[in-house]
């Protein structure tokens, strides 16, 4: 058993000597009326003892302190329960946001609910079985004195053991956070909080047999939770999910990193088996915004959002249309992000977590012992007008040596080079000018668009392309250079994965790829597409790339996402940063924007990537200051 005091509100220092569980669950006792007011310092103790899984068992009243059992009971809904729900995951979000966070509901259920189980008031029958096995139980419960401890102790354990399965050998946390710990912290309690004395009767919750609610669910955040978490609430018999499929994926912002739709599937089936099993779900893909919600006539609610309220509506409309009823539209708060930047949304959202993916290291490169560790060869590539040559240009200033494949390309058929004759043979002399050089207008109207004669032309420059790449690397070495970026647009295409340490792929929505390359190139907008699609897809590349980075936002943003990944080795030497990426939320951490040492590598038992070889200190260290500066205008 191990005693725990609070930790300050947004602090999420790991202490030293406090082991660390991969999974817990949280017992919360507290009166419903003073529940609100402790979650974020119960959590914020919680995520000093919980790395991975939380979840959170609500049972307001509990009394751990006596001998007698204190055994698990059906609780009704309340509306106190929902806004708890909310309240939970917006805070989760705000000081302990690398948790998986799950409320659990099975021991909540209406008397509607209740209906065919024979009067028992036992929810758990059996010990429920969790995707994650738990290997700790906290509680906030009080202690009134220090001697209690230990009786509390065995009450949890044993209260935990009836409900769920968990790992034997069990291991508690009292974590008793004190109203004082919240002053301390600036934190004072609404007067409104503190005045009610919870004898006022709680408002019941409405429940339904049959709930739906629709979305993409991409990356399950704290909004989604809640959004399921208060359907489950909800629902006493049956929950269905319209889960967005690729035709209304088109327009989303960086749809290219949306999870797979069997993906968010497995995530969904798993969260909603941990929250409520008894529940009958059922997910559907929705290929129109409607789905089964205008079509299914057992259905009674629908949760929805602010946002989603018009469609809540719509759907209603449809389902008179359908002679159907229309359905409840129970509508839950949209939880605000508090670290969104001024380019995210505002509300927690899957594109705002997406955008923190861009520059973050996605895959990790695969070890390939017949390349050289010097210089360390980053491979970056993308389609036409994907601004990929401005972001080599960036690196280049930052003391990487630039390697233009374009460039390289047409220096491979200038007249009495290597494969000038070749191709001249292939594509006819009317593809040159006057002097006899290859005009490359002409050639580029020959092969974009055409697979066949584009394959004849890179069969001919390719290896020649990729002789003269690897002479610059070589180059490169001898000259002591630590860093080079190859920019290729068809990197992938070629197969040159195994010239280079890593790959990083540069994205950009298909309209604004071809204003681009139409400004540019001066080329016509059929061209431009043409281009385009004889080249692999954003969805393709981005499946084999280790970074991904979009120049859809202007320069200084793109710059910070290369930051992110150059700088992800410091996230060891800064807990917030590895708990979650994003640099600006060290903006008062100095520490975590230095580049680690060895000694930091050692400590965070991570092993050391061989970009950190010591060869790309010299530019770490640069970008890690200037990356500095920034998070300083952002404080
Ligand atoms: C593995 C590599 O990435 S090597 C670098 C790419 N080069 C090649 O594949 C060699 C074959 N290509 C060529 O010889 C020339 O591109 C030509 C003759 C077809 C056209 O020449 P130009 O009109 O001068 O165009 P340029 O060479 O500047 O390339 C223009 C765009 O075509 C695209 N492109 C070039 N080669 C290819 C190709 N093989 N397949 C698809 N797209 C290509 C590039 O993305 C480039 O756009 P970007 O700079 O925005 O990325």
């Amino acid at each position: 058993m191990i005693n725990c005091s609070p930790t300050p509100v947004r602090v999420c220092h790991r202490p030293t000597s406090m082991s660390m569980f991969s999974t817990g669950i949280l017992v919360l006792t507290s009166p419903l009326h003073t529940l609100p007011l402790r979650i974020a310092p119960v959590l914020s103790s919680a995520a000093q003892v919980v790395e991975r899984t939380l979840y959170v068992h609500l049972h307001p009243g509990l009394n751990l302190g006596s001998a007698g059992q204190a055994g698990p009971v059906y609780i009704p809904p309340v509306a106190d329960i929902s806004s708890l729900i909310s309240r939970l995951y917006s805070n989760a979000a705000d000081v302990c946001g690398h948790l998986d966070v799950r409320v659990l509901l099975t021991n909540f259920r209406s008397q509607q609910g209740l209906v065919g189980t024979r009067g028992t008031n036992n929810p758990f029958p059996s010990p429920q079985t969790l995707s994650h096995s738990p290997e700790v139980v906290l509680t906030d419960f009080p202690l009134q004195d220090p001697g209690q401890s230990s009786l509390v102790a065995q009450c949890l354990q044993r209260y935990a053991g009836r409900c769920y399965a968990c790992t034997p050998g069990l291991s508690s946390v009292l974590l008793h956070p004190q109203l004082s710990s919240l002053q301390e912290n600036g934190e004072q309690p609404e007067e409104e909080e503190l005045k009610r004395d919870g004898a006022a009767e709680p408002e019941p919750l409405q429940t339904y047999g049959d709930v739906v609610v629709g979305g993409t669910f991409d990356r399950l955040h704290g909004a989604h939770k809640t959004l399921l978490n208060i359907s489950c609430l909800l629902a006493n018999r049956r929950f269905v999910i319209g889960l967005c499929d690729t035709e209304l994926l088109k327009n989303k912002v960086l749809k290219e990193l949306i999870e797979p739709y069997v993906l968010r599937v497995e995530r969904l089936q798993e969260f909603l088996r941990d929250v409520k099993p008894s529940l009958q779900y059922e997910i559907v893909p929705l290929s129109e915004p409607f789905g089964p919600s205008i079509t299914d006539s057992e259905l009674q609610c629908i949760v929805v959002s602010e946002e989603t309220k018009k469609g809540g509506e719509a759907v209603n409309k449809k389902r008179l249309e359908n002679g159907l009823s229309e359905l409840v539209l129970h509508e839950i708060q949209v939880i605000k992000d508090a670290h969104h930047s001024e380019i995210e949304e505002e509300k927690i959202s899957s594109s705002s977590l997406r955008f923190r993916l861009l520059g973050t290291l996605l895959t990790p490169p695969q070890d390939n012992p017949l390349l050289p560790p010097v210089p360390y060869v980053i491979g970056l590539s993308g389609g036409s007008g994907s601004g990929k040559t401005s972001i080599a240009r960036r690196l280049e200033a930052l003391g990487a040596v630039r390697i233009d494949s374009d460039q390289m390309g047409h220096e491979t058929y200038r007249p009495g080079a290597a494969a000038y004759r070749r191709v001249v043979e292939e594509f006819g002399e009317d593809i040159l000018h006057e002097d006899k050089a290859i005009n490359r207008r002409a050639l580029g109207k020959k092969v974009f668009g055409n697979k066949e004669r584009l394959k004849s032309l890179t069969d001919i420059v390719w290896p020649e392309i990729a002789l003269l790449v690897k002479h610059k690397i070589q180059q490169a070495r001898e000259e002591g250079k630590e860093v080079c970026v190859v920019d290729a647009a068809v990197l992938l295409e070629a197969g040159w994965t195994d010239m280079v340490h890593e790959v990083w792929v540069t994205i950009i929505p298909e309209d604004e790829a071809v204003l681009r390359i139409t400004a540019r190139d001066r080329v016509s907008e059929e061209d431009a597409r043409r281009r385009l699609l004889s080249q692999w897809s954003n969805a393709r590349q981005v499946e084999r790339a280790n970074v991904v980075l979009c120049t859809l936002w202007d320069p200084d943003v793109t710059q910070r996402q290369k930051m992110r990944h150059l700088l992800r080795p410091t996230s060891v030497s800064c807990s917030s940063l590895s708990l979650d990426p994003m640099l600006r939320k060290c903006g008062k951490c100095s520490k975590g924007l230095e580049p680690p040492t060895g000694e930091d590598w050692q400590e965070s038992g991570e092993e050391q990537p061989s970009v950190m070889n010591g060869v790309t200190r010299s530019i770490l260290k640069e970008i890690a200051a200037r990356a500095w500066l920034d998070e300083a205008r952002c404080v």
